[in-house]
């Protein structure tokens, strides 16, 4: 069965929202949200992203990084992909215990259950891209991919011969 999530606080998947009170420790500096990280790399180099890493909360890192007379990135449709992965992929290495989270969802579908965003939600219809739930799905395979063989080679249970 699909799991779906949104709000932060939700038990125990709310921890998949990128408002959820996890840092992270991505080019060279802290990030209280992967949300605060997302939203700064709109205007990167500028003072308004430094505002953003410093903003109390994630909504308000959010509005901030919405505020539409701040000019973005020229590239950042382009970018804003690689942005949101590494941002996830940082959130799970950093923490353990939701990294087990996101691993004990096995081969489930995720979705970000939002009828506000087409984009990284499954929007209105619920026909929208959901392209953070896939890139929970992706981080997810690399994580288990990536673990799994630190416990093999922990363990010892590596092929012969290599
Ligand atoms: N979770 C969540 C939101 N969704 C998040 O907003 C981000 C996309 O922002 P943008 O590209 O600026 O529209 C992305 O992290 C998406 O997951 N938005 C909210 O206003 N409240 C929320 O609780």
């Amino acid at each position: 069965m699909a799991i779906y999530f949104y709000g932060a606080d939700e038990v125990p998947h709310g921890c998949f929202s990128n408002f959820s009170d996890h840092g992270l420790d991505l080019d060279g500096r802290w990030w209280p949200t992967s949300e605060h990280y997302f939203q700064a790399q709109k205007f990167i180099g500028t003072r308004h992203a430094d505002l953003i890493r410093r903003a109390r909360t994630p909504l308000r890192a959010a509005e901030l990084g919405r505020d539409p007379s701040k000019p973005m990135r020229r590239d950042w449709e382009r970018a804003k992909g690689d942005v949101m992965r590494r941002a996830v992929a940082a959130k799970f290495l950093t923490h353990a215990d939701i990294r087990g989270i996101l691993l004990s969802t096995g081969d489930e579908e995720i979705v970000e259950d939002t009828t506000a965003d087409h984009y990284w939600g499954r929007g209105r219809t619920g026909s929208g891209k959901n392209m953070l739930g896939r890139i929970l799905m992706r981080t997810r395979g690399r994580l288990r991919a990536e673990f799994d063989e630190a416990s093999e080679a922990r363990s010892g249970s590596g092929r012969p011969g290599r």
